[in-house]
């Protein structure tokens, strides 16, 4: 089984977040870093853990990385049954659209069979904590479920 952590970012602070996750992971497991710009849904495998970084850009859409993983799941339809996901957004509770590019994604990723596990991890910006503390205390929990 390898973890594969796959981020979509629009300035970076996904990206600090699944290389804090990898950093942490990697102790005990396989795995790795993906920006979702240049991963593409194919080369999952079916006993693939997957670990969604997300943040939210513009009005609740994607941020830029995201997107062409977006239509690449969209268009390939990929059968992803067997895949197990865990999902953290990144948002700021400003925005009535809370959190809503990680949701994108992770529902995406349900619909083509991939199965979720533990409880969908989330950073809000205004709280003024540090994403990767919150991240990595959210990573403890959801791989006891795992
Ligand atoms: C122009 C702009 C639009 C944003 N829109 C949203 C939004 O609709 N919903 C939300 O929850 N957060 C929104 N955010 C907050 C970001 O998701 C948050 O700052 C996050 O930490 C950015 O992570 P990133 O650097 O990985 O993209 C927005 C931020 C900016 C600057």
């Amino acid at each position: 089984m390898k973890i594969l952590v796959i981020y979509g970012t629009e300035t970076g602070n996904a990206e600090m977040v699944a290389d804090d996750l990898v950093d942490a992971l990697s102790q005990d497991f396989e795995s790795s870093g993906h920006d979702m710009a240049h991963f593409d849904p194919a080369t999952i495998a079916t006993d693939d853990v997957l670990i969604v970084v997300c943040s939210t850009y513009g009005d609740g859409e994607l941020p830029n990385s995201a997107q062409p993983f977006f239509q690449h799941l969209d268009s390939q339809a990929p059968d992803l049954t067997g895949v197990r996901f865990a999902t953290f957004g990144l948002g700021d509770s400003f925005y009535e659209t809370f959190n809503r590019g990680s949701q994108i994604i992770a529902d995406k990723l349900a619909t083509l069979g991939a199965c979720e596990f533990g409880q969908r991890g989330v950073h809000d910006a205004s709280s003024g904590e540090l994403p990767g503390e919150i991240a990595l205390s959210w990573l403890k929990q959801t791989l006891a479920e795992l």
